[in-house]
């Protein structure tokens, strides 16, 4: 899994990998979470937090999940963030922030509980693209989609500090597979490199 804040680089480096043959990439289903039925809950969730952050959250779980239990069609399947950061990350950042109501954190929290239980979600590897929460700042500016025109500095900053605290300091949440990380403030071409450097890793993890 690779993992890492918005705009960090998941699906540039994923899109590198997915030219080497025997690899399956899943990208995260972004282009749903921005028109289910003609609905946008990304949109919603930035606009207002409170009133749609489980909606939002809760289709993103789905969506997730979805792609989790796809039977494998290749030896290797590299998959942009995970059920985990979801609940892990997302959903805790608006719950700590005041920003989604306790009942709606309980029932999506419920949710999540049971799935890892009854639903296996094998892991062999996360890739934690390590970025500053000011690179994604400049990355997501100029990415430019248009509903994360809202997102603030800080907003990168809580999502930072809540993935360094899962993956890096082990002080919030169960880690569910080794942790690669990837220094990844870098540009581009030296971004290649050190994916070409941690090939071997990332391929050989299932083994
Ligand atoms: N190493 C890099 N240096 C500069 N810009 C980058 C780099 N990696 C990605 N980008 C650009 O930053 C933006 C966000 O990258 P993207 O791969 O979509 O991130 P993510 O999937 O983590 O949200 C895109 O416009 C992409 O072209
Ligand atoms: N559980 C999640 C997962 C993602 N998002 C948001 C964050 C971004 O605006 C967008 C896609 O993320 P990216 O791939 O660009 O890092 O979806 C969320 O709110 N909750």
């Amino acid at each position: 899994m690779t993992k890492g804040n918005i705009a960090s680089g998941k699906t540039t480096c994923l899109e590198y990998f997915s030219k080497t043959s025997d690899i399956e990439v899943l990208t995260e289903p972004v282009s749903k979470w921005r028109n289910v039925q003609g609905c946008n809950p990304l949109g919603l969730m930035y606009q207002d937090p409170s009133r749609w952050g489980l909606t939002l959250q809760t289709y993103v779980q789905l969506t997730m999940l979805d792609r989790h239990v796809l039977p494998m069609s290749t030896p290797v399947r590299m998959m942009e963030r995970s059920i985990y950061s979801a609940k892990y990350i997302f959903a805790e950042n608006l719950y700590k922030s005041g920003k989604m109501p306790e009942v709606d954190f309980a029932v999506l929290s419920e949710w999540f509980e049971w799935i890892i239980k009854n639903i296996a979600i094998p892991v062999d590897l996360i890739v934690y693209l390590q970025t500053s929460p000011q690179t994604c700042y400049e990355r997501l500016k100029q990415r430019c989609r248009e509903e994360e025109k809202v997102i603030p500095l800080e907003y990168l900053e809580s999502i930072h500090n809540l993935y360094e605290d899962w993956l890096i300091h082990h002080k919030s949440f169960e880690v569910p597979a080794p942790v690669l990380v990837i220094p990844a403030d870098h540009d581009l071409k030296k971004m290649l490199h050190q994916y070409e450097e941690n090939r071997e890793k990332i391929l050989m993890a299932h083994c």
